[in-house]
């Protein structure tokens, strides 16, 4: 899984000039995951998949796609193994799936009519394939867009919140439907959503950004994992080394100097406050205390509640 099919470096992007919008970006998705891009309302996902997709003109930085810089020579061929569902699909309500599929295919080179059944069957949509569009539900219609972006075969799809609005029955089949297109398929699958617990159920990896940055980048597994470990934070004190040897006595395991800085790990945020009464006690002087990979309150911003 080392080859990178969406890259971008330091990727700047403003839509006004007193505000980044998207900040030296660096997003990393691996060929055949399905990445998770997470972030609360606002942080600028739908605004990345644009620039991804060159539909927004970055200020600065790179996008490469398949290995290849986005540029104006390269966008067409690119975009050709790309498919999405960036927002709610433009159907033709009046008319059945199958007509809907033949419209979009028309628009593109080379598709086959069999594909247009085949897709159908990816989606799951086979048996609805003659109802009109208008007696769809939302997921239905949801569907019937993937179906239309896999017409032309895609090795990348992007999907920005595709389980927006749906009840709980087409969230479970929208998730299925993700996983099996990438398991069967090998397709690479870039999803954004502001609900970590739908990454975490669907996705190999995830990027977590607020405030147009990049915060957290890595597999869902050490995700969980990072959840899980204790508090790591650094001190910094007028006396290192008396600190350290009075914060022997509190019996901590994970205890260091670098830099001048005291760095401990802890299981709990009472524990830090321990810390500080056992150097205040011994009249060390603190300067300043900083959390080093403290997720929980990002996390609570990332979940229903
Ligand atoms: N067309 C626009 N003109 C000016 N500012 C915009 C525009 N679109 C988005 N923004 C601003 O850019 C920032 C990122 O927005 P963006 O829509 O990319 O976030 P998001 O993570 O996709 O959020 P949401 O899930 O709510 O769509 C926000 O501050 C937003 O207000």
């Amino acid at each position: 899984m080392n080859q990178l099919v969406v890259e971008t470096k330091n990727l700047n992007f403003s839509y006004s000039k007193n505000k980044k919008d998207i900040e030296d970006l660096e997003l990393r998705v691996p060929k055949g995951s399905i990445y998770g891009f997470l972030g609360p309302n606002g942080s600028g996902k739908s605004t990345t998949i644009r620039l991804i997709l060159g539909l927004l003109k970055k200020n600065s930085g790179t996008v490469a796609l398949f290995g290849e810089l986005f540029n104006g020579q390269s966008r067409l061929k690119v975009l050709n193994k790309v498919g999405g569902l960036i927002e709610n699909p433009s159907l033709y309500e009046h008319l059945n799936a199958i007509d809907n599929l033949k419209i979009s295919a028309n628009y593109r080179q080379k598709i086959s009519s069999s594909r247009i059944f085949e897709v159908l069957e990816i989606v799951n949509l086979t048996n609805a394939k003659n109802k009109r569009v208008k007696e769809y539900s939302l997921g239905m219609k949801q569907r019937l867009g993937l179906a239309i972006s896999l017409l032309s075969n895609p090795e990348l799809i992007i999907l920005d919140e595709p389980t927006n609005g749906l009840d709980p029955k087409g969230i479970i089949e929208m998730r299925t439907l993700i996983k099996d297109l990438n398991k069967k398929f090998g397709t690479t699958i870039f999803i954004s959503s502001h609900l970590l617990s739908e990454i975490e159920k669907t996705c190999t990896h995830v990027g977590i950004i607020r405030n147009g940055k990049m915060l957290y980048q890595d597999t869902v597994a050490s995700l969980k994992e990072s959840k899980e470990t204790n508090i790591k934070f650094e001190i910094e004190v007028d006396k290192p080394i008396e600190g350290m040897s009075v914060l022997k006595n509190l019996k901590i395991e994970n205890i260091s100097l670098l830099d001048g800085f005291i760095q401990i790990e802890v299981k709990s945020k009472n524990e830090i406050t321990d810390v500080i009464d056992v150097l205040r006690t011994d009249r060390i002087n603190i300067y300043q205390v900083s959390i080093k990979n403290n997720l929980e309150e990002l996390f609570l911003s990332l979940t229903e509640n």
